[in-house]
Parts: C-alpha cells; sequence; structure tokens
C-alpha cells in the first residue's frame, strides 16, 4: 500500500502525461504532498503535468533528483480512479501515460487559482450593428448563459478584443469578476416529475432501488421506442442525487442533446454539467476540478466524461447503449460502454445501459443472468408502435436515376394531404456515392486513401469519407481526359432531395445530414423547425435515427433497405435490425399512428423478416445462436492489428513477421488471419493491412496480443495499433 502522505523532500514516483514507458522520481514539495496529487514537474527544459503514483523507486541518481514545481490545486486523484485507469489501460493495451492524458483533459488544469475577468450575454443591443458584433454576439447566443474569457471570445468570433470592450461599454456584453472555477448549482430532487405509468414506474423503482442499496450492478433498460425510458432513468438519477453521489449520463450524439438537457432542467430545475467537444475550455476546466470536489450531482457528455475525476460517483445511464459511436476509432481505442461497467464495478455504482434494441453483447449479458433486465413494452400515453411493411421493389416500375417507389409516393401523398409528415431515410451523406466517367468507365478516387470520393452538389465539391479532404468536380475525367463525361451514380441524401423537388414540388422538404450544418446550433435550429411541423418532407441519414421527437411525423420510408446488408461484417444482420428498428421508431410517436415502409429487393431476407414483425427476442436468439457456433463475440473473443506505414512493403513485411512469430497467441489456443490488406488499403497516404485474432472466451487475450505484438521492431514509419474487441473492420 501507498503511504497517504509525503513529507517535504521525501522520494515520490511520478507518472506524466509525456510518452515515457516509465515513472520518474522525485523529491516532495515544501510542505509536502498527497499521494494521487496532481503536479507539475520539471522535465528536461519543460514543465509538464503528472500525478503522484507511488513511493519513489530511487533507481536514479540522488544527487539529479529535481523537486516538484508545484502541487495544483485539485482534488488528488482517488484510488478508485487509479485503478480504473490502471485496468482500463491493461484490456486495451494502452500505455499509462496516455490512460493519464485521457484522464486530465482539462485545458489549464496548472494554472493557479485566481480570479478573472468573463464576459457573457447583455442586456440591451449595441446601437450600432456591425459584422464582428454579430459575430460576438452569435458566439455568446451558441452557448446560452456560459460565459468565456476575453480571449476565448474574441477568438471565437474572430474579432478583437477591443470589439468586445466596446460592447461592454454599451451594455451589449457584461463583464464580471468572477472566481476561475465555481459550483455548479444543485439539482432539486424533490420537485416532482412527470406522473410515471404503472409499467415506467414499476422500472423506476425496480433500478432505484438498486442505486439506494448501493453497490455495483448493471441493469438493461430495454424499452421501446416512446416508451418512457428516458423518464425512468431520470428516477434512477434523482435517487442517486438524494443519497448525495454523483450521476452521470453518456449520449451518443452529444451535440443534440438540447432536447435532454431541457428535461433535466425540467425535472430538477438545475441544468446538469455538460461535456463534450463543444464546450468552452473554462467551462471545462471548471467541471473537471468541480466534479473532483463533488460540487457537480450530474454530468452529461460524450464518451469521455467517463474519465472524469468524480468524487463519488453512484451511477452511470448509458443511454442509446447498441450506438457505434461509443467505441472510440482513434487514438485510445476503447469501448465506452464496456469502460462504464469496469468503472462502476470498481466505484461501487449502478449501471443503466438503456436502449430500444440492444447490441447483442448486452443482451446476451442479460440472458445470462450477469445483468439485471427492465424492460418497457408499450409506448408511452395514446402512442403505437408504427405498423411496418416491405415494399418489393423487384414488382416496382422505377425509372433509372429514379428511387421512390411509387408505393412510397402514394403513401408519401397521403400523408401530405392529411397534413401530417413524412421521412424518407437513406443513409448516404452526399449527392452520389460514386462519380464514373462514362468514357473510360474510371471512378474517381481520393488522392491519399483507397476510397471513391463522393460527390457533394450542395458544396459543389468531391469529398473523402475517410479523410475529407475535398475537391472541385473536374470537367474532363482525370484518367482519358474526355471531357463531359462523368457521371453521378446511386443516390445520396442530397440526390434524393432533388427527386422529391420533381415529385412533390408544393411540398416543404428539409434535408438532415452532418455535413450540411455549419453549426450545431444551425443544426439544432433544423431540428426544432422540424418537430415544431413547418416541413412535410425531411430527408435524412441516420442523424434522424437518434433519439428525436417529432411529433407530426407519422410516415417513414426507407428508400434502400438493404444496404447494411451488403457487408460481410460480423454485425451487418445486427446492425441494420437496429437502425430500421429505431428510424421506423421515429414515426406516429404521438396519438397519431405511424407506417414503416422498407424498400427492399429481398423482402424474405431474415433479417429484414425479423424487421418486419418486430419479434426481437427470436431475432436476438438466432442471431445469438449464429455467433455462438461460429465462436464469435459475445461468445468468443477478437483482436484486431492494423499495420500501417507509407510504404506498402513495410506494413507487409511487419504483418508476415508477426504471422511467423505466433507462439503467444498458439499458447493461449488462439487463430491468427491475415496479414491481409484492410477493406480501406490506404488512409492518409498509409497503407494498411489488417490481422485479426480470434480467441475463446476466457482466455487472457490482452497478455499474449501484448507479447505477440511486442515481438516486432519499432521504426519510425510503421504504426501499431491492436484493437481489442473491435467493432469496425475497415
Ligand atoms: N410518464 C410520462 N409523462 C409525460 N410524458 C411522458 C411520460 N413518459 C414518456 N413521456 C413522453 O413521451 C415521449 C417519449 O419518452 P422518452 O423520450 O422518455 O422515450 P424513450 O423511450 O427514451 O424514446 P426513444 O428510445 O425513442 O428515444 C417524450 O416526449 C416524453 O416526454
Ligand atoms: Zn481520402
Amino acid at each position: 500500500m501507498e503511504p497517504d502522505f509525503y513529507d517535504t523532500d521525501d522520494l515520490v514516483a511520478v507518472l506524466t502525461t509525456q510518452p515515457l514507458d516509465r515513472l520518474l522520481d522525485y523529491r516532495a514539495p515544501e510542505g509536502g504532498c498527497a499521494q494521487g496529487a496532481f503536479v507539475q514537474v520539471p522535465l528536461g527544459p519543460r514543465q509538464v503535468l503528472g500525478v503522484i503514483w507511488g513511493p519513489g523507486q530511487g533507481n536514479f541518481d540522488p544527487a539529479k533528483i529535481r523537486p516538484v514545481t508545484r502541487v495544483l490545486d485539485a482534488a488528488p486523484m482517488r484510488d478508485e480512479m487509479r485503478e480504473f485507469l490502471i485496468r482500463a489501460g491493461d484490456y486495451t493495451l494502452t500505455p499509462m501515460t496516455q490512460m493519464l492524458r485521457l484522464a486530465t483533459r482539462a485545458p489549464g488544469l496548472s494554472d493557479p487559482p485566481s480570479m478573472q475577468k468573463v464576459y457573457r450575454l447583455g442586456d440591451t443591443d449595441p446601437d450600432r450593428m456591425t459584422d464582428a458584433r454579430r459575430r460576438v454576439l452569435n458566439v455568446l447566443n451558441d452557448y446560452g448563459g456560459l460565459s468565456f474569457t476575453l480571449k476565448e471570445l474574441s477568438d471565437m468570433a474572430g474579432a478583437t478584443s477591443s470589439v468586445v470592450k466596446g460592447m461592454v461599454k454599451q451594455g451589449a456584453v457584461r463583464e464580471e469578476q468572477a472566481p476561475r472555477d465555481t459550483p455548479y448549482p444543485p439539482m432539486d430532487t424533490d420537485r416532482r416529475g412527470n406522473a410515471l405509468t404503472d409499467g415506467q414506474a414499476e422500472a423506476a423503482g425496480r433500478i432505484a432501488e438498486g442505486v439506494r442499496r448501493g453497490g455495483y450492478g448493471t441493469t438493461l433498460l430495454r424499452g421501446v421506442t416512446g416508451s418512457g425510458k428516458t423518464e425512468v432513468y431520470l428516477e434512477a438519477i434523482a435517487a442517486c442525487i438524494a443519497a448525495g453521489r454523483q450521476a452521470l449520463v453518456l449520449l451518443p450524439e452529444i451535440a443534440l442533446s438540447e432536447q435532454f438537457l431541457a428535461r433535466v432542467e425540467q425535472r430538477f430545475g438545475a441544468k446538469p454539467v455538460e461535456w463534450h467537444s463543444g464546450v468552452t475550455m473554462t467551462e471545462r476546466r471548471r467541471a473537471w476540478k468541480m466534479v473532483g470536489q463533488g460540487a457537480a450531482q450530474l454530468v452529461v457528455g460524450a464518451r469521455s466524461a467517463l474519465f472524469l475525476p468524480f468524487r463519488d460517483l453512484g451511477l452511470i445511464v448509458v443511454d442509446e447503449e447498441h450506438d457505434t459511436s461509443y467505441k472510440q476509432e482513434d487514438g485510445v481505442l476503447y469501448n465506452a460502454r464496456d469502460m462504464s461497467v469496469l468503472r462502476a464495478s470498481i466505484a461501487g455504482a449502478r449501471v443503466v445501459l438503456a436502449s430500444a434494441t440492444p447490441s447483442l453483447e448486452t443482451w446476451a449479458n442479460a440472458d445470462a443472468g450477469k445483468y439485471d433486465r427492465v424492460d418497457l413494452d408499450a409506448r408511452f400515453g395514446a402512442a403505437v408502435l408504427p405498423e411496418m411493411r416491405a415494399i418489393d421493389m423487384r414488382a416496382e416500375d422505377l425509372s433509372p436515376g429514379r428511387w421512390i417507389s411509387p408505393s412510397l409516393a402514394r403513401a408519401v401523398t397521403a400523408r401530405m394531404e392529411k397534413g401530417e409528415q413524412s421521412l424518407l431515410f437513406l443513409n448516404r451523406r452526399g449527392y452520389a456515392p460514386v462519380t464514373v466517367c462514362r468514357a473510360c468507365g474510371e471512378q474517381i478516387g481520393c488522392d491519399h486513401c483507397d476510397a471513391r470520393m463522393v460527390e457533394h452538389r450542395f458544396l459543389k465539391r468531391l469529398v473523402c469519407h475517410q479523410c475529407g479532404e475535398t475537391k472541385p468536380l473536374p470537367e474532363a475525367c482525370p484518367s482519358c481526359k474526355v471531357e463531359g463525361k462523368l457521371a453521378a451514380v446511386g443516390p445520396g441524401v442530397e440526390r434524393l432531395a432533388e427527386e422529391v423537388a420533381v415529385a412533390f414540388p408544393e411540398a416543404r422538404a428539409a434535408v438532415l445530414s452532418s455535413d450540411l450544418f455549419t453549426s450545431a446550433r444551425a443544426l439544432k435550429q433544423a431540428i426544432a423547425d422540424i418537430a415544431e411541423g413547418d416541413i412535410d418532407i425531411v430527408i435524412g441519414t441516420q442523424l434522424v435515427a437518434k433519439g428525436h421527437n417529432f411529433p407530426r411525423l407519422t410516415l417513414v420510408g426507407v428508400i434502400d433497405a438493404d444496404l447494411g446488408l451488403q457487408g460481410s461484417d460480423l454485425r451487418a444482420a445486427e446492425r441494420t435490425f437496429q437502425l430500421m428498428r429505431q428510424v421506423a421508431g421515429r414515426a406516429g410517436r404521438a396519438e397519431t399512428p405511424g407506417e414503416a415502409l422498407l424498400q427492399t429487393h429481398q423482402p424474405d431476407h431474415p433479417v429484414i423478416r425479423a424487421i418486419l414483425t418486430g419479434d426481437e427476442e427470436a431475432f436476438w436468439s438466432a442471431e445469438a445462436e449464429a455467433r455462438r457456433l461460429a465462436g464469435m463475440p459475445p461468445y468468443g473473443r477478437l483482436a484486431a492489428v492494423i499495420l500501417s506505414a507509407t510504404d506498402e512493403a513495410a506494413a507487409f513485411r511487419a504483418g508476415q513477421d508477426l504471422a511467423r512469430r505466433t507462439a503467444p497467441l498458439a499458447a493461449i489456443s488462439a487463430q491468427v488471419f491475415g496479414p491481409a490488406p484492410a477493406p480501406i488499403a490506404r488512409v492518409r497516404g498509409r497503407h494498411r493491412v489488417r490481422m485479426l485474432v480470434k480467441a475463446d472466451k476466457g482466455v487472457a487475450l490482452q497478455a499474449a496480443m501484448a507479447k505477440w505484438v511486442g515481438q516486432l521492431r519499432p521504426d519510425r514509419d510503421l504504426r501499431v495499433a491492436v484493437d481489442i474487441d473491435p467493432q469496425s473492420f475497415f
């Protein structure tokens, strides 16, 4: 056991956020420091952030050991957090320095505590509106009531600080002295929530009871779309906060959480703490510190909120737990859902995994009795689940370049005549997925990736969805140089919008696709407009599938229900099932019943039939059985290695090298596949080679993987990423 405190000059070992593979020894500063204290230490000529990890190891020349520069104004890291970082690092094979970086993502943590001038929205309009002033007001409005430092505000608005100062004089911007970080307003758990239905009350009671009892436990809250899962877990949050503990809600699409924030405020009389990339630097630091002091009771955030230094975490809610965005696909490859369960089990907290269409992993854990399961089978109030039907595209008369079948068009017209809203769903951004030269057959690809470029007509450019590279649509084919022969092939939402404009000239249509909005604010506005009913036809990508309430929406038309079934991905069936059920769930959420129509060429495909009949248990059982027979997750384990290099041969050589030296994997009877070129074989100019490892459940996979990959000679060009429990295989 580590001591709790180190006296002045005691030898301490410090974990820093720098890419070193070991702890560094320092001397405790004047006045000593606590175990776990966040500190600043000298490293070469620099000052870096670190944490007191334990007693010094004494393997440095004592004469050269320098003192810790400063203990930071932050609560020391608790043992529970430390254990979480160690175990999460072991699980994902991530070095501790990187884990610490995840846990200290608060800018300005090292700054001394002090007062500062902050700026927020004033009460009066400026006497004269200029472009710069309007930008300042836009920024202040975008972030609601939050305050900014002068530099933050002027940078974000692209205005000079004198513009802001001028607005202060006029009262359009308010200048205040504020302690740098202040506690968040408390949540009032005595306020009444909505009266729950019997089913909801029973579900809420069971989950809240677990929270009150304390200790670890995970509950799958499976409720059909619109059943009131949010209402139910708000009660669990109330129980957690009333017990004096902190709660965390993870949402997949945090930029769109406006509706949720409003519901929290209505329920508890105060807004929760937000933690995501759209939050200002100042607010992030405040959030990090206050969470550590227990002066923030409820945090709503993106997956990285899981690494906040909670003082007493009692509940983690993972909403839409099946959502693939919980898996971080860049840098540290972790799954926030799985890490929530890990963190809660260490902290003695409860987890609620909420979804209408749970992941197979979670379904299987509940089935095996590892998780508790609570079901909500009916929609709230008069709303009923939409009726679902297939449109057999083999029997529809459709001219080339058209994607809306006559049957679907008739259904849309009928809804419009009744003043109701329709959603046409197509999970493809842009105008057309492929641009082909009719002269030579060339498909225009990205210069840096092995991916075709997607035409975006609103942007008037071709865009690579892999790396983001864009270029103007050329006049002539880049390959054969013939002009005027480039043609768009296949539909994207933008092209569908064109078809809608022709087929329903009098309709008010809106396209919802993440790339069409330059700011979160513009997107929120579009969603609000749709919710208020100013739109007849919504054309959307999977952005619309997630958790929105559009009361007048009664028809969902899926343009291509077969789209997700084509891949050979392990989870193709599961994902298609989830997405289709979620999208269909947008229809008929108020009094008027809704319907969902799926355009498909394979109406008899087992997945399409399962979607239509809605027999979810049968679907999950069949899917589980197939995975069990194949030894695939969640009944077996997978790990992937992605080798990338600018030199294609080097990436392959490394793969072949690994393929020859599999002794560590043979020791756990794991199978190795590859090396093979990744499905997307080049990204940003780097060639990618994949290997896949398949093992039984219950073996020490991570240790074997570390040994195996550890045999590779590191070199400057080669990058090695290990993905435990891979979710995507690109
Ligand atoms: N007990 C209740 N009293 C009043 N309104 C309720 C109640 N339960 C649910 N609602 C309303 O019904 C709608 C759906 O509820 P909620 O958003 O909680 O469902 P959900 O199960 O989370 O839905 P989804 O999975 O589709 O996102 C919301 O508008 C909500 O305000
Ligand atoms: Zn690219």
